[in-house]
């Protein structure tokens, strides 16, 4: 048997994850393997918590994250801490001292990724983050694996459990957003700065990893196309229920003519639409490829065990490398830099609420354009389906709407 040390940062919603699925699994490790995993260090914001004692029997808990990277007995570095900065640093210092290391953290690899892979690649160590884009769906060795000689030219998915889970409350439950966002953070599926959920910078991230794989390219969050689902309301829930619609929190990048076109926000979606009926924590990701066509990828995105059995199954990958001397592998390095537009640029339907309005005009203009497709009007508000848009219509109509109405909201339709 083959004892392999292993030091964690943080112990946390994940990292509590990991402690039960190494116990759980031990004796099946120790039959496949040949293996037995010590967790000798981990490294917390407040090492003196009371911590379930069962689990870390013989683990010895710092507040110094150098005693846990510098310990030079440990192999293998487990950062579930979260941070960017700091685990970057701790990151960059556990590979420099030849440690491999699993993070999940999105954040962390989205801006920092391909630095710490040719690091990692340098000094001959894995670098391994399965858990940081749809929790326990094991979307990244998918495409790093199975994909990698067909050709992808497009991802759409659900990629953030707590806005999914907001979203699904509110339409299936009537819960108020406060009461769901509470509840998703107490099932431990937020971020520890929720509005990285709730603004789309989560969904953002994962989106940036998943297109370092399919498409090669690391995206730029700056100029990306990012909303939140913060100003949906429960009227255009409603609304987009009664024209067959569901509004859900999507990622989009499709490859066009040798560019890419990316989307980070609300999008209403067809009740016939694949991800309409992906709910709650659940996350789905839809990768259209050549050769396969369009394949779907589900499962729980975020929450403690899910999360915890892809850092396991990168833990099972790191260390085979280690026992046959063949550390030194990561997913990728995105390397192409082709040009980037927002999605909205490309002609598409839209689903339109309107606030409260008396107008005439607006009613004349309804029943009367080309533009709209389908209307239903609920008390006040009118809720709309547009034709297929080029961007100049589509800023036509904003302008229209925002002169002769209370305010309306936009949100691209995929059917
Ligand atoms: N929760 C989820 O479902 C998922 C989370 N992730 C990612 O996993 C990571 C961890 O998330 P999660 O477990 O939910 O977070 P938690 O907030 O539950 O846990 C964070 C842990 O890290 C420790 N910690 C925080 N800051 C520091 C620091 N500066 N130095 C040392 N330790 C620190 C905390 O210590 P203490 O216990 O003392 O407070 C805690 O143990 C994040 O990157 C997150 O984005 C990825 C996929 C899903
Ligand atoms: N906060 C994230 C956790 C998993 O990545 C989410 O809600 O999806």
């Amino acid at each position: 048997m083959t004892d392999i040390s292993v030091g964690m940062l943080g112990c946390g919603t994940v990292g509590t994850g990991v402690l039960t699925l190494l116990k759980r699994g031990a004796k099946q490790i120790a039959e496949s393997l040949n293996v037995h995993f010590k967790v000798k260090k981990i490294a917390v914001k407040h090492p003196d918590k009371k911590r379930d004692t069962e689990l870390t029997e013989n683990m010895q808990f710092t507040g110094q994250i150098e005693n846990v990277i510098n310990d030079p007995s440990i192999q293998i570095i487990i950062e579930v801490m979260g941070t960017l900065n700091e685990a970057y640093d701790a990151i960059y210092q556990a590979i420099s001292n030849g440690k491999s290391v699993i993070t999940a953290n999105k954040e962390l690899i989205a801006l920092k990724g391909p630095q710490l892979t040719r690091l990692a690649h340098e000094k001959h160590v894995d670098l391994y983050y399965e858990a940081s884009v749809g929790g326990g769906i094991p979307i990244l060795r998918v495409l790093s694996d199975s994909l990698i000689t067909d050709q992808i030219t497009g991802l759409t998915g659900i990629v953030n459990g707590t806005s999914n889970y907001v979203l699904s409350a509110m339409k299936n439950d009537h819960n108020s957003y406060e009461e769901s966002l509470k509840q998703a953070q107490e099932l431990g599926y937020a971020e520890t700065n929720p509005v990285n959920d709730i603004e789309g910078f989560d969904a953002a991230y994962k989106l940036a990893i998943l297109s370092q794989l399919a498409f090669g390219q690391t995206i730029n969050l700056k100029q990306l196309n990012r909303k939140g689902i913060g100003q949906i309301t429960t009227e255009d829930i409603k609304g987009a229920s009664r024209l067959g619609l569901t509004i859900k929190p999507i990622v989009i990048a499709r490859e066009k003519h040798h560019e890419l076109y990316t989307l980070v926000g609300p999008v209403a979606v067809s009740r016939q639409y694949p991800l309409a009926t992906v709910n709650g924590v659940e996350n789905s990701i839809l990768v259209t490829s050549t050769a396969l066509g369009t394949t779907s990828y589900t499962g729980p995105g975020a929450g403690s065990e899910p999360t915890a059995n892809s850092v396991m199954s990168d833990l099972l990958t790191v260390t085979h490398h280690l026992l046959l001397d063949e550390s030194g592998t990561s997913f990728n390095i995105p390397v192409n830099h082709i040009k980037e537009h927002s999605l909205l640029d490309l002609p598409l339907k839209y689903f339109v609420a309107i606030n409260e309005t008396t107008v005439d005009k607006l009613e004349s203009f309804i029943n009367h354009s080309e533009y709209i497709e389908n209307v239903v009007r609920i008390n006040h508000s009118y809720f709309l389906i547009t034709s297929s848009l080029v961007k100049g219509k589509k800023a036509e109509l904003v302008a229209f709407f925002n002169k002769e109405t209370k305010g309306s909201r936009f949100y691209p339709l995929l059917k």
